[in-house]
């Protein structure tokens, strides 16, 4: 269980096979979010038919509302969501931390307000590992803090060093061997403070390593210096998860840098505000311009949207606002960042991952100022 196997490489870049209770998947990968069990106005059956493997829930989401109990009920998030799986549940904790909600973290844990209706909840690395047990996702997070940003260098040291003694606390606790908790290792932007992070973090030995504590704001070029350091210190025979990335640009370059998991909320949230990802960059169906043009989004995709709809059309839905226009473009972006780490899965086998790369970013790029 939780094997990895490289199967090609490519300068840095690398495919894999991960085994986990509900599937083997394939990476590198794209991981849709889905926070509060549903990846928004999408079906399991789409998410399936476009290729996701793993999906995405929140466990300070699940916490408050319907609660772990409900899920468990139902044998866990595949039976809650009839979306077959693998899951991955986040611990809970970056909500509460980033998201600036009224709270208090100390040693034990950390106690914030509900934001449906302002009830006091508690957090630690027991009570996150208990809840994420209780949802039952194949992958389940570390309760760790992601320092926001900017951050003195002494809260991030600090942070870290809480962020490991979590760690040790989530392993004691954890019950469930069917489940694989991932550590996240993070140090901001600064090297030696990375490097302290992976020294207390990798004798865990945890099945999988996660790059926390990026995409926070910090600005690209130390964000890709950050993920370029770690990714190159973290064992090659383990999954390397980087939180909360990203565009399409940063899976293109996590990838060279040997990432092969990313999540994030940006192709469905920015197909909600009617933006479709393509490889001429993004195209805002909310202009003018679309209303005319009678080919599809993307000549070149697959999904329903491109093959059934013009671009009038979705422009007409979203103009409208009828729901079907939320639903194709978010269901077009996933789709979009699918065919993206498939076509960068192909170039690894090829060993011509760099020159993809380039030649996809000359593309993308082109359209842009
Ligand atoms: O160190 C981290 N520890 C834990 N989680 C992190 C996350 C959340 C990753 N997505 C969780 C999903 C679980 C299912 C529901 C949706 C979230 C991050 N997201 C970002 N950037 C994107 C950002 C998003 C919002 C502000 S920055 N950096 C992150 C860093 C960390």
């Amino acid at each position: 269980m939780f094997d990895f196997q490289i199967t090609a490489q490519s300068g840095r870049a690398r495919t894999a096979t991960f085994v986990t209770p509900r599937g083997t998947v394939q990476t590198p990968m794209f991981m849709p979010v889905g926070t509060q069990g549903t990846v928004k106005g999408i079906s399991p059956q789409e998410l399936t038919d476009i290729g996701s493997q793993i999906v995405l829930a929140n466990t300070y989401h699940l916490l408050l509302r319907p609660g772990p109990e409900l899920v468990a009920a139902h044998g866990g998030l595949p039976g809650f969501t009839a979306y077959p799986g693998p899951f991955l549940t986040d611990s809970g904790g970056f909500q509460v931390m980033s998201l600036g909600h009224m709270r208090r973290i100390t040693e034990e844990g950390v106690t914030f307000k509900s934001h449906l209706d302002g009830s006091s909840v508690y957090l630690s690395p027991e009570r996150s590992v208990e809840v994420q047990q209780a949802l039952g996702a194949d992958i389940i997070m570390a309760f760790d803090e992601c320092p926001p940003y900017p951050a003195e260098r002494e809260y991030i040291q600090a942070s870290l060093e809480r962020t490991v003694r979590w760690l040790e606390r989530c392993l004691t606790f954890k019950s469930r061997e069917d489940q694989a908790l991932f550590s996240i290792v993070q140090g901001g932007v600064h090297a030696d403070l990375r490097q302290q992070s992976l020294d207390a973090t990798l004798p865990f030995a945890t099945p999988g390593f996660a790059i926390g504590g990026l995409a926070v704001g910090e600005g690209k070029t130390e964000m890709y210096e950050a993920v370029d350091y770690t990714a190159a210190r973290l064992p090659s025979g383990k999954p390397r998860y980087l939180m909360g990335v990203g565009h399409p640009e940063d899976l293109v370059a996590g990838i060279a840098l040997g990432v092969d998991m990313f999540d994030c909320v940006y192709p469905t949230r920015t197909g909600r505000f009617g933006y479709a990802l393509t490889d001429d960059g993004r195209v805002n169906m909310n202009s003018s311009a679309p209303r005319s043009d009678l080919g599809p989004i993307d000549p070149e995709c697959d999904c329903y949207a491109c093959r059934h709809y013009t671009r009038a059309y979705l422009a007409h839905l979203i103009r409208a606002e009828e729901m079907l226009a939320p639903r194709m473009l978010s269901l077009h972006n996933l789709r979009y960042l699918h065919r993206l780490v498939e076509r960068a899965r192909a170039a690894i086998r090829e060993d011509r991952y760099a020159e993809w790369a380039i030649c996809w970013a000359e593309r993308y790029f082109k359209g842009k100022n």
